[in-house]
């Protein structure tokens, strides 16, 4: 059995091109990880998802300890076999979701306590069970239990939720089952402030974790400020573990972070965005519900070799999503994550060649050149 690890293959700046490997096999970073909420990237099945290229995916804890449950899905044989996904599985922690979707949550020192939005039902989350949940689910990567402050939050109040973090995840850590395969990642907090963004990561990269996630962004505080508080925190991470951002982004961001030191990406926008006729394209984003389409015989994207894209005209692809078929939700999440993946590869390879930067400004031209 493989010992969990990342290697680093190269580097173009702050870049880098990288290999993890885990119990269920290899992923190549920069990666982007399509997110499988409650054990399925939605619309996709899982030889879809295989075909876009994509090697890793994400499940959710909040949705999957409320429905099936955790005891019930390792009673299944874990969430690999329950989904029918071989590859490696990243789960968070929760706390995310919770404080997002759940009703009636109280969070203290022992973790966040909630009533389930699909039943009412109470449950208690603490760093101890949002680890053994993630070890029912059979992750091959385990998400610490964080707080994820609001955008806006003054420091003092950051403060104290960043050291909350920190104290759960020496927590998490003793709880962590290790086995060969499996790692679990701590979560840099502090908000928009670089001295608590600074100690967040010298404690953590001192705790010596297999993997290091950049959490509490991509909650509104804009690009610029998501890309600076990466260049204050990604020197201060160890240089040979991976770097994983939450909930990022948009493909701008993506490169953007990537050429700021991130190695690892979840986002529901290209699967989520899909299901309401939004398509990414070379030439940036285009909606299929716009009439403009109604008769156009030409594929989403010509420089797409998705199913999609060499298969239907954007006229089916418009009455598909005007119409409300299934089909159209299936099709358009299929080829963004195509996309997502396309988008990785293309900077991986511009990382090992040295020429991320040229890459990275072709990709900006295309997508500012607009849909013709
Ligand atoms: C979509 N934005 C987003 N920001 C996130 C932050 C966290 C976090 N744990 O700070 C987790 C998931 C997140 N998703
Ligand atoms: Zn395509």
């Amino acid at each position: 059995m493989t010992d969990f690890r990342w290697d680093k293959l190269a580097t173009d700046g702050m870049s880098r091109r990288g290999r993890l490997h885990t119990a269920h096999g290899p992923v190549e970073t920069p990666a982007f990880m399509p997110v499988g909420t409650a054990a399925t990237v939605k619309a996709m099945a899982p030889w879809d998802v295989a075909q876009t290229g994509a090697q890793m995916v994400l499940g959710n804890t909040y949705h999957l300890m409320l429905r099936p449950g955790a005891e019930r899905v390792a009673k299944l044989g874990g969430l690999h076999r329950f989904m029918a996904w071989d590859g490696p599985i990243l789960t968070d922690s929760g706390g995310f979701q919770v404080m997002s979707l759940a009703q009636l949550r109280q969070l203290d020192e022992t973790g966040v306590t909630f009533k389930s939005h699909i039943d009412g039902s109470t449950h208690a989350l603490s760093p101890e069970r949002s680890v053994e949940i993630q070890d029912l689910l059979d992750a091959d990567v385990t998400m610490q239990l964080d707080e994820c402050p609001p955008a806006g939050w003054p420091h003092d109040k950051v403060a104290d939720s960043m050291r909350l973090s920190l104290r759960w995840a020496e927590r998490c850590q003793r709880a962590f089952r290790e086995r060969p395969g499996y790692g679990l990642f701590g979560i840099v907090q502090g908000g928009v402030y670089d001295d608590l963004r600074r100690e967040s990561a010298r404690e953590l990269s001192a705790m010596d974790l297999p993997g290091y996630a950049v959490g509490g962004l991509a909650v509104g505080e804009g690009q610029a400020e998501t890309f600076r508080v990466l260049e204050v925190t990604c020197p201060e991470l160890p240089a040979d573990k991976p770097r994983y951002l939450m909930g990022v982004g948009r493909p701008d961001d993506i490169v953007g972070a990537v050429m700021r030191g991130i190695d690892m990406f979840d986002c529901v926008l290209p699967t989520r965005s899909g299901r309401t006729g939004q398509a990414f394209t070379a030439r940036g984003p285009i909606n299929l519900k716009n009439a403009r389409h109604r008769e156009d015989t030409r594929p989403l994207d010509p420089n797409c070799d998705c199913a999609t894209c060499t298969t239907f005209s954007r006229a089916y692809l418009h009455h598909l999503i005007r119409s409300e078929e299934m089909l159209g939700p299936m099709l358009l999440s299929r080829h963004n994550v195509h996309y997502y993946q396309a988008l990785m590869a293309g900077l991986r390879g511009a990382i090992e060649r040295g020429e991320l930067t040229e890459h990275a400004q072709a990709l900006a031209e295309g997508w500012h050149a607009g849909d013709i």
